[in-house]
């Protein structure tokens, strides 16, 4: 299957998915000179239920943490988007080391790690089906640097010891992701898709300006997750990053002056 190996990896990835070469394909480069302040976009609204958080996994791209999304308890509104979006689950890309791991850049610059906060439009009827609409997901994208250590981020953290392989989960209860969020949620937003196979383009991207914080000891507990399964050869889960692609006419706007 798709990985981030040189003979899996993103640039392989066009022959089983051929959207990866679409219009509208994410990451991006943020060019902040050419991201125009757009005084109609809203405020982002961001009301989690810590309730609705159930398990985490080590799903062989990611470690991601889940939550029910049977009902409005953690939902996005406001930004760029109209109606609700549900939140459905949050993972994480990063780097082999510090100088790269996110998937957007800013001016050419990578952070360590980018945290995603996948969401999707209730005005269809479940997630898998608004993945495959033009207006179906919103991903809220949070740069990680390197920094003090991030109390927030080691409840995560500690939990990666029992998920080390690929397909162990383990129950994540009364986890807040609006924690990780930073001070600021002033943001850029582009319409672009998934990262990931499918590489689906029905993502609204909202990316935050302001990074959160991690140390670089933290940075290391997410090396320590592996690709591979048990009892298989072990693969480091790191770069688990796809780099920029083409911008193809889009514009990025700015929610802030
Ligand atoms: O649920 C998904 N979550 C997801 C998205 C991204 S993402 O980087 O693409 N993203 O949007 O943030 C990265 C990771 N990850 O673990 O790294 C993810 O687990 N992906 C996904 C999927 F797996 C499918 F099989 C599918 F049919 C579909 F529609 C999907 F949307
Ligand atoms: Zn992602």
């Amino acid at each position: 299957g798709w990985g981030y190996d040189p003979e899996n990896g993103p640039d392989t990835w066009s022959a089983q998915f051929p959207v990866a070469d679409g219009p509208r394909q994410s990451p991006i480069d943020i060019v902040t000179a050419d991201a125009h302040y757009d005084e109609n976009l809203q405020p982002l609204e961001v009301k989690y239920d810590p309730g609705s958080s159930s398990g985490i996994v080590n799903n062989g791209h990611s470690v991601q943490v889940d939550f029910a999304d049977d009902t409005d308890s953690s939902t996005l509104t406001g930004g760029p988007i109209s109606g609700t979006y549900r939140l459905r689950q949050f993972h994480f890309h990063w780097g082999a080391s510090d100088d790269r791991g996110s998937e957007h850049t800013v001016d050419g610059a990578k952070f360590p790690a980018e945290l995603h906060l996948v969401h999707w439009n209730t005005k269809y009827p479940n997630f898998a089906q608004s993945t495959t609409q033009p207006d179906g997901l919103a991903v809220i994208g949070v740069f990680l640097q390197i920094g003090d250590a991030n109390p927030q981020l080691q409840k995560v953290l500690d939990a990666l010891e029992a998920i080390k392989t690929k397909d162990k989960q383990i129950a994540f209860l009364d986890f807040d992701p609006s924690v990780l969020l930073p001070s600021s949620l002033d943001y850029w937003t582009y319409d672009g898709s998934l990262t990931t196979p499918p590489l689906l383009e029905s993502v609204t991207w909202i990316v935050l300006k302001e990074p959160i914080n991690v140390s670089s000891d933290q940075m290391a507990m997410f090396r320590s997750l592996l690709f591979t399964q048990e009892g298989d050869e072990p693969s480091n889960m790191v770069d688990n990053y796809r780099p920029p692609q083409a911008l193809k006419g889009r514009s990025v706007r700015a929610s802030f002056k």
